[in-house]
């Protein structure tokens, strides 16, 4: 069952985010450059809004990493919003002179929930007033603390198992990029200088202008993202419960992720229209060993991985803040009125993408710590040696 524990605090516009890990064995390569360059690398991305322009995610390591490697001990890690100066009062931890507050046109109630974000839900189940303890929290801000351990996982994985993840953008609105142009872990930098994250440079295109459009309209949008890992061992996860399977342990932690609505895995809804004998991935001796001649259930079968390449898809929703208000009610009066709007970004494919990696990237750290054990990665290393040599089935 699960090794990895892993939590997240913090709010939007407070002092700072931060993350523990626990579980992780000694000697995994970990340094503030690796953390603040994937938080980099969610920072990016065609539509987002002003605030990705000028946080810094400023990243220090409160503890379980020394001299660049992990010690076995929990990690902490802590990412400070660069916002902070602007909201000490608001979002200030101790009670502030109520004079003071009134005066704040910062801290004026949030009232007019906006649909598709969690204001309304958050209010009525925490009998709160306005939104802003609501939105804080349900704000996506917080996935930049997933990332960051996402970037320790990462490191993990390649350490013991050569295990890498890559992600794209396969759909934005109504542009697609053409089924089955799979990136690899060398197309990553072309990928991150790519406006949209999308591999195929005419879909890229499509991309961006369906953002213009959505911009001089008002508007926002959703996507797909797709993620990818690389050197997966056949048998992470297990057919013998729910909540062992694999597929089921990835489908909830993209699920998690803010405005992520369906996923899928490998070919997903599509293996629903189509018979058996187009479904299924055919198994073949292959000089390499035992393969499967194609990819369509994304790497597992059973609840478990099969060896090869794995492949999930996260479908997001259009960002919840339209400028173009959408119609709420205001909870003061009970009348209708203009959901609440200020900056947002008009679409956070690309971004959520990363996240997903991120999250991907915890499931496998987790099913390889699981399988694997080890107290140091050298040990963890050895075992995934030793159990890939002595498969009996190859
Ligand atoms: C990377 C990322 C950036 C986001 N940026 C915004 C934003 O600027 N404005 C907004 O209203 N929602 C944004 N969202 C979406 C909200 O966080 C999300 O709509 C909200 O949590 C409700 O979605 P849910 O119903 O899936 O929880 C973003 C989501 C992600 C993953
Ligand atoms: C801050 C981030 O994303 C935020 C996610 C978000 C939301 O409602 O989810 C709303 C926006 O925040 P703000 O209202 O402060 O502009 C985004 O900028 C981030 O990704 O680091």
């Amino acid at each position: 069952m699960s090794r990895l524990r892993w939590l997240t605090a913090g709010e939007s516009h407070g002092p700072a985010l931060v993350a523990t890990l626990e579980g992780l064995p000694a000697g995994v390569p970990v340094t503030t450059e690796l953390v603040a360059d994937h938080l980099a690398r969610r920072r990016l991305g065609y539509g987002r809004g002003a605030r990705m322009k000028f946080e810094r995610d400023e990243v220090t390591f409160l503890g379980g990493v020394r001299h660049g490697l992990t010690m076995g001990s929990p990690v902490a890690v802590m990412i400070g919003n660069t916002e902070w100066p602007k909201w000490e009062q608001v979002m200030a931890a101790d009670p502030v002179d109520a004079d003071e507050l009134a005066a704040l046109a910062r801290n004026a109630p949030l009232t007019r929930p906006r649909p598709g974000h969690a204001d309304l839900a958050g209010m009525q189940k925490y009998s709160l007033d306005e939104a802003r303890p609501i939105l804080e929290r349900a704000s996506a801000r917080e996935t930049a603390a997933r990332v960051a351990l996402g970037a320790i996982a990462r490191s993990y994985l390649k350490e013991t198992a050569g295990i890498e993840i890559v992600s794209h953008v396969v759909e934005l609105a109504a542009a697609k990029a053409p089924y089955g142009k799979l990136p690899t872990p060398g197309d990553v930098a072309r990928l991150d200088e790519d406006p949209v994250r999308c591999l195929d440079a005419d879909a890229s295109k499509a991309m961006v202008a369906e953002i213009d459009q959505a911009h001089k309209d008002g508007d926002t949008l959703g996507g797909v993202v797709e993620v990818l890992a690389y050197g997966v061992p056949v048998g992470l996860g297990s057919h013998v419960h729910w909540d062992r399977r694999l597929d089921a342990r990835l489908a909830a932690a993209l699920m998690g992720i803010q405005a992520i609505k369906g996923v899928e895995v490998g070919d997903g809804f599509d293996l629903a229209r189509v018979p058996g004998s187009q479904a299924h991935d055919e198994i073949v001796p292959t000089p390499e060993g035992i393969r499967r001649s194609t990819g369509r259930s994304g790497g597992t079968e059973g609840g478990m991985s099969t060896g090869e390449l794995l492949r999930v898809r996260a479908a997001m929703k259009p960002i919840a803040t339209v400028p173009r208000a959408l119609a709420t009610v205001d909870i003061t009066t009970g009348e209708p009125a203009a959901a609440h709007h200020q900056r947002s970004d008009v679409c956070a494919v690309p971004a959520a993408g990363i996240v997903a990696e991120a999250m991907v990237a915890l499931v496998l750290a987790d099913a390889v710590a699981e399988k694997f054990g080890g107290d140091n990665v050298t040990e963890t290393r050895r075992n995934v040696t030793s159990y890939l040599d002595h498969l009996q089935i190859r």
